[in-house]
């Protein structure tokens, strides 16, 4: 048996918060605004992996009225949602992500933030992309206004 699911998520860009992708912490002079720490791409990853088990959306397991999750560590909330992968018996194909961020350039983090999803989801490397793009100046992402992210994973049986 195999599962594709698909994520996709925005967060606005501050003042005065950091900015983490993929659980890598970035130097800019903004940040993602969100209940939790606003990872958007690690957020975008556990959609797509809620996705492909049929299980909703990150917003169903960890609400945003829920005080347990103010300032969430989103590393912490994908080993869980990666252990409901597991218990249903899934393992990951491979995963790819596309980050929409006008600034800062995020090249010199793209492998960080791949090392960070092979040892979450106990994959190689191989099996994770993560690329970056703007939108040209257009739009919010282009008016720096937010980062958008998005996600396609496959699941392949254990066993
Ligand atoms: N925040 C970003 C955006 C893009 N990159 C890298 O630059 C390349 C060109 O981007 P375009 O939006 O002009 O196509 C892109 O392929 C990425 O490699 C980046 O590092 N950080
Ligand atoms: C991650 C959660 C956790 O409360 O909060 P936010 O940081 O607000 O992120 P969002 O993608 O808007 O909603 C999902 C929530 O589950």
């Amino acid at each position: 048996m195999i599962r594709v699911g698909l994520g996709y998520d925005v967060h606005q860009l501050v003042e005065n918060r950091p900015l983490i992708l993929g659980g890598v912490l970035i130097p800019h002079d903004k940040g993602l605004l969100g209940h939790s720490d606003a990872d958007v791409l690690l957020h975008a990853v556990k959609d797509a992996l809620l996705g492909a088990i049929a299980e909703g959306d990150i917003g169903r397991h960890f609400p945003d009225t829920d005080d347990r999750f103010k300032g969430a560590d989103s590393v912490k909330l994908l080993t869980h949602v990666w252990s409901m992968v597991k218990e249903r018996g899934y393992k990951l194909g491979n995963l790819d992500c596309v980050i929409m961020a006008q600034k800062p350039k995020l090249a010199p983090y793209i492998d960080e933030m791949r090392g960070v999803l092979a040892r979450e989801l106990n994959a190689e490397l191989g099996q994770i992309n993560v690329k970056a793009t703007t939108t040209e100046k257009l739009g919010f992402v282009g008016r720096e206004e937010g980062i958008a992210a998005q996600a396609v994973v496959l699941l392949l049986a254990a066993n």
